[in-house]
């Protein structure tokens, strides 16, 4: 059931995933890879960066990817095969850390790309970590919860040999949440026959996970946005923003704006958005999508476009609005070359992960919309998953007064530091937070010398 693609076999299996048959590299734009995508931000940092050649070609690798079959018993008694992933992209500065999304749309490119971008991020904010992430291929609002506990439980049970709290340490991401969380730090338990909570993180709270997690990815967004939107002449009452995804990271960014202040005029779900020109009421938006909730069901059904009271918009329509702040914070590849053009924001802070493709970032640029990128505003909740890490390795619990100051430091302290870089280099600032982060992994993969390869 389990195909391990490790070391060598994964590596050349994602050489040929990225240079074709005949090749070319995927680089070259021989077929729609995220991956590919994500590596040209690589491309573009590395001409501003000195960093040994040797360095930079194992960052344009996946280390090792893991492919599962998981066998899942569905209430009805019929057997389902559900396809996994967990990739480990670099382990040059710790154990790799990363979340696990449930959604139709996983691919092993994705997970990848989403590995690779954790990669970057653990760097950027100086995390003893480095990057991973994994999936499964499903719509988790079709699963009963004894469903997805068995498929979680089975998950773990394929990935087992490729975690652990020195090895590769999960988290949640897109539809996972802290009781999908709590059953895999319990199942990777059972097979150790030890309780191990630093193997997971983003658990609930009784089972050892941080305070500050739930809102640690929003709340690290939140500390960006306070730092930069002052001395860009934006002060809350003449900001307005749109948020796109209403799930952990943008519901609790846009109450966040919204206690500050800020007029957010419109946001949005999987269903669609609501829009109101002179702003929302967060906190009675949220209620309206919690409360028509299916009844029993794990996922939020409900949504926004439940509030009878304001006008219903399209997610195109929203990522189109004239704000001054736009949030992505849904999924990636939402702005790209075919709606850069129209996109009418002055500002986008990517909460999402890849929201923006880098054809878009050239067309947004060229169009003077600034973009704070993915790899420092949404760097948050890996921050808080470290601290919940060190917390589980000790046995000794933080409050949330803590948790956010140390949150608070780390988010104003990077933001600052990839400020200076892209004003001294005069480069953009998603350029600016990867060259921020291949210095740091520069010194780590130097320092391991030549366990990996040969480094001059
Ligand atoms: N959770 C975390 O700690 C972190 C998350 N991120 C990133 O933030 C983003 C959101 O993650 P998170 O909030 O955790 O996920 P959630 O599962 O909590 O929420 C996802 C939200 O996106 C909405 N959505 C799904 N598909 C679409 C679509 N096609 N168009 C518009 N909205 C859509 C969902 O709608 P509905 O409610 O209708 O299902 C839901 O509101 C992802 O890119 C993730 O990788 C980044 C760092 C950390
Ligand atoms: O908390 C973590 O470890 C990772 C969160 C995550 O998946 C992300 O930052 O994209």
């Amino acid at each position: 059931m389990v195909n391990l693609l490790s070391n060598a076999a994964a590596d050349s299996a994602t050489h040929a995933a990225l240079n074709g048959s005949a090749g070319k590299s995927l680089l070259d734009g021989a077929a729609h890879s995220t991956l590919s995508d994500a590596n040209r931000r690589l491309e573009k940092a590395l001409k501003y960066v000195s960093i040994n050649e040797d360095v930079a070609e194992r960052l344009r690798y996946p280390k090792s990817s893991l492919v599962v079959s998981i066998p899942v018993r569905m209430d009805d008694g019929s057997l389902r095969i559900f396809q996994g992933y967990r990739v480990r992209y670099d382990d040059s500065r710790g154990p790799t850390k990363g979340g696990v999304r449930y959604h139709p749309g996983v691919t092993l490119d994705e997970v990848q790309s989403l590995a690779f971008w954790m990669t970057f991020k653990c760097a950027v904010l100086n995390l003893p970590f480095g990057g991973a992430k994994g999936g499964i291929t499903l719509n988790p609002k079709e699963l009963s919860k004894f469903e997805l506990e068995r498929l979680t439980r089975g998950y773990v049970d394929a990935i087992a040999d490729f975690i652990g709290p020195d090895i590769d340490i999960p988290a949640p991401d897109v539809y996972t949440n802290p009781m999908v969380m709590g059953w895999m730090m319990d199942q990777y338990s059972i097979i150790q026959r030890k309780i191990t909570p630093a193997v997971v993180t983003g658990k609930p709270i009784t089972m050892g996970g941080s305070q500050g997690r739930e809102s640690a990815t929003a709340m690290g967004a939140f500390f960006v946005m306070q730092t930069v939107l002052p001395r860009l002449g934006k002060s809350p009452e003449n900001t307005t923003v749109a948020v796109q995804g209403f799930g952990n990271a943008g519901s609790i960014i846009a109450e966040l704006l919204y206690k500050a202040g800020y007029k957010v005029v419109a946001v949005s779900d999987s269903q669609g958005g609501v829009y109101a020109s002179q702003g929302l009421d967060i906190p009675s938006v949220r209620q309206i999508k919690e409360s028509s909730r299916r009844l029993k069901a794990v996922y939020c059904e409900g949504s926004v476009c439940n509030d009878q009271e304001h006008s219903t918009i399209t997610n195109e329509q929203l990522l189109e609005l004239d704000v001054d702040v736009l949030v992505p914070a849904a999924l990636e590849n939402q702005i790209t070359a075919e709606n850069a053009g129209r996109i009418q924001a002055r500002y986008i802070f990517e909460v999402a992960n890849g929201p923006v493709t880098s054809d878009a970032d050239a067309i947004l640029e060229n169009r003077g919309i600034q973009v704070f990128p993915d790899i420092l505003v949404n760097a948050g909740g890996v921050t808080v998953s470290y601290f919940e890490w060190v917390q589980n390795r000790n046995g000794f619990y933080w409050s949330a007064d803590k948790v956010n100051h140390r949150l608070e430091f780390a988010m104003k302290q990077e933001t600052e530091h990839i400020w200076a870089i892209a004003q001294e280099q005069d480069i953009d600032l998603r350029t600016a937070a990867y060259v921020h982060a291949l210095n740091r992994l520069d010194d780590a993969i130097r320092a391991k010398g030549t366990r990996d390869f040969y480094v001059s």
